[in-house]
């Protein structure tokens, strides 16, 4: 028997951060759009835990129970006494230490695909309620479609799409620590009043309505100047994509990964060549929004040998 769940990664259109709590961690408005690129987890019955993964960023990619897919697991055997013996197998194709969501869509994914195989039946609640202990973005990898994220980001409210937005993402010739961006930002705001962190009405009216122009205008990235601080080249990428017409070009969460927002697959296309011919980063992707979250796409007896 294995189990396959495919998962998305993410972009942040708004990300409001507020002052650093006394826990360490920041208040967030997070409005999350899960986009089109996708890691695939399966997991198999084995001896005990065990993790492989392939893809360009796999050597990054830690294979011990650090691991976030290794901890969803975890996780959920412990709720029902059971050992979590599993092969858990990641297909990467999200960047890693990309700032979209990369480990956290394994988790996610980890997490559903071990509940399918081993008839635990958690709950939606449940689900998300471990999520929401593996990692501040892991509840979005499991529900995707957009949402907006309060508290640290990981109680969510479902929002409404109006059509499909088109992304081109430039990723990084190295990665950023999301600990360290965020410790970037409090520097940056010392001594600042920094308000209390809110949805923007004209980006959550723009998602509703589908209109790009009405998106790009609102798009927004309290952590940009933190992640431009500890990356200054990322500076090029996004003047790159603004002159190849791109309608918005920001920092994908922490970074480093860079998204431009652009009208049409056609506009798609041309703002990734001009990006990959800018020489300013490593790889250039497509991609649309809004993608589904965590699903379960194969469920079968293992083969017989
Ligand atoms: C930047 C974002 O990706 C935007 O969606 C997220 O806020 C980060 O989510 P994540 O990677 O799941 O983060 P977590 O694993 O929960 O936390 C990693 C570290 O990021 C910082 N962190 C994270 C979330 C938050 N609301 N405030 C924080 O200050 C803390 O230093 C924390 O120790
Ligand atoms: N399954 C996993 N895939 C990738 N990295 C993982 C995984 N589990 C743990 N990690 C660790 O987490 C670090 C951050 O990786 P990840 O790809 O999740 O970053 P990210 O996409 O920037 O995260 P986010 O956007 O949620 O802030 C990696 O450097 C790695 O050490």
């Amino acid at each position: 028997m294995s189990v396959t769940v495919r998962v998305p990664a993410k972009v942040n259109v708004q990300l409001a951060v507020g002052a650093a709590r006394p826990d360490g961690f920041h208040d967030l408005a997070n409005v999350f759009l899960a986009v089109g690129l996708h890691d695939e987890v399966t997991v198999t019955p084995a001896d005990e835990l065990r993790i492989t993964c392939e893809g360009p960023d796999a050597g990054q990619v830690p294979l011990d129970r650090t691991n976030l897919a290794a901890r969803a697991a975890i996780a959920l055997a412990e709720r029902r006494g059971i050992e979590p013996n599993v092969h858990i197998h990641i297909a990467k194709d999200i960047p890693v230490a990309g700032g979209m969501a990369g480990g956290s869509a394994d988790g996610a994914g980890a997490l559903l695909a071990c509940d399918t195989l081993w008839g635990t039946a958690a709950s939606r609640a449940e689900l998300l309620a471990i999520c929401a202990e593996l990692g501040s973005d892991v509840p979005f990898s499991l529900v995707g479609g957009a949402a907006l994220g309060v508290g640290r980001g990981e109680r969510l409210t479902a929002l409404e799409t109006g059509g499909t937005f088109h992304w081109v993402f430039a990723m990084a010739e190295r990665g950023l620590s999301t600990p360290a961006v965020f410790r970037e930002f409090d520097r940056l705001a010392e001594g600042r009043d920094i308000p209390e962190p809110a949805a923007s009405q004209e980006l959550l009216d723009a998602l509703a309505k589908g209109d790009p122009d009405a998106l790009a205008a609102a798009v927004s990235n309290d952590l940009q100047p933190a992640a431009l601080s500890l990356f200054p080249e990322l500076s090029d990428t996004l003047a790159a994509g603004r002159a190849a017409g791109a309608l918005a070009a920001l920092v994908s969460g922490s970074g480093p990964t860079t998204a431009f927002l652009v009208r049409d697959p056609e506009s798609a296309a041309k703002t990734a060549d001009a990006l990959r011919a800018s020489g300013t980063c490593r790889t250039v992707r497509t991609a649309t929004a809004p993608a589904p979250g965590a699903t379960v796409t194969h469920h079968a007896p293992r083969a017989e040998w």
